[in-house]
């Protein structure tokens, strides 16, 4: 079942123009000049309960448009959208309270005040009851490991531990749907890597459908299963990460470390990194079979270890970027 439906949705902007100098300003007042921005044409995409889902695109693209128009912030200029049921725009109220909002570089937390004040007014906010409330606040202090933190004012939290506070606070009304517009910016790997457990812990225990944004291919590739790329105000792909991996670069490294150290002279064996005994080689599988080159690899001397991975999700997305920029043709699938 859909949690998420968005049909031929657009969203245009009109934006005064101005044209420089004094001269300029004084006409922009008497005769506005206007231009019109496309920031979303005519995307149509589902998202599925319980799903997680990136919603990818380069700076500028219109993630936050669209995000925007699904939380009922914005107007459609024409399309439809139904969150769960409803009409974000007609039942703004009421959907907020069955969905959480993340946007890493604002906070919805009041900056002079401890979390567990914030948590308590978001409460009151939410109409929960008080002992409901109380017991979901003991539950995310718990799972968000955010106890020590409740009484100190959020200015004074690291940006890491505020962000653990942040997404426990969009879901203390156990919302169905969270959105999370760049959850790990500017963390360290560390922290990075625990909000990632926590978000996966959070789909699995409430079966939250999260719909994310972000541009940190790690997100992606730990915890999304589907991926929409947009750019310029489309929808250029919308494939499971793992097919997606698969198609778009067919690429895969071989990492082979020799008992002794050897001379790879074959020009049909790419090597990307050779450093003493340990060799990366990359193989494009849509052109080389990948047993041969393997086959060529183990002449070279005695193999210690061997392993094949795949090429990262950060090359594989500024791939097909970077397709798109050369005017490269996209397949749409749903
Ligand atoms: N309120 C607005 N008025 C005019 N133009 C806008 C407005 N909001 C966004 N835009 C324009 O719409 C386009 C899409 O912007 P949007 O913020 O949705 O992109 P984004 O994909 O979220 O980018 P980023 O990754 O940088 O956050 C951009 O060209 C932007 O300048």
């Amino acid at each position: 079942m859909s949690t998420i439906k968005v049909s031929n949705l657009c969203k245009t902007f009109k934006v005064k123009t101005k044209e420089p100098g004094l001269s300029g300003s004084v006409k922009s007042i008497f005769t506005p000049s206007y231009r019109e921005v496309e920031a979303v044409k005519d995307i149509s995409f589902e998202v599925e309960k319980g799903e997680i889902l990136a919603f990818i695109g380069p700076n500028g693209a219109g993630k936050s448009t669209t995000i925007k128009m699904m939380t009922g912030i914005l107007y459609p200029t024409s399309g439809e959208i139904e969150v769960l049921g409803m009409n974000p725009c007609k039942q703004r109220k009421e959907l907020s309270y069955k969905i959480g909002t993340v946007f890493g570089q604002k906070s919805q937390l009041w900056f002079h005040l401890p979390p567990l004040d914030s948590f308590n007014l978001l409460g009151n906010i939410y109409e929960m009851d008080t002992a409901k409330l109380k017991k979901r606040i003991e539950m995310l202090k718990e799972v968000f490991e955010i106890g020590d933190l409740m009484d100190i004012p959020v200015r004074k939290l690291s940006l890491g531990q505020r962000i653990r506070c942040e997404i426990a606070a969009s879901i203390l009304h156990e919302p169905e749907i969270i959105f999370l517009d760049e959850p790990t910016i500017g963390l360290d790997v560390v922290v990075k890597q625990k909000i990632r457990e926590l978000i996966l812990k959070l789909n699995k225990e409430e079966n939250t459908t999260i719909f994310l944004t972000s541009h940190d291919a790690g997100d992606i590739e730990q915890l999304c299963k589907r991926a929409i790329i947009i750019n310029h105000g489309e929808v250029v792909l919308n494939e499971k990460i793992k097919k997606l991996k698969y198609d778009y670069l067919n690429k895969k490294l071989i990492h082979i470390k020799y008992k002794d150290r050897v001379e790879i002279d074959n020009s049909s064996i790419n090597i990307i990194k050779s450093k003493g005994n340990a060799v990366q080689v990359e193989v494009d599988t849509s052109k080389q079979d990948i047993e041969e080159v393997i086959t060529t690899l183990i002449k070279y001397g005695k193999v210690k270890d061997i392993t094949i991975s795949e090429a990262p999700m950060e090359e594989i997305i500024s791939h097909i970027y970077r397709q798109k920029k050369e005017g490269g043709i996209y397949a749409t699938h749903s």
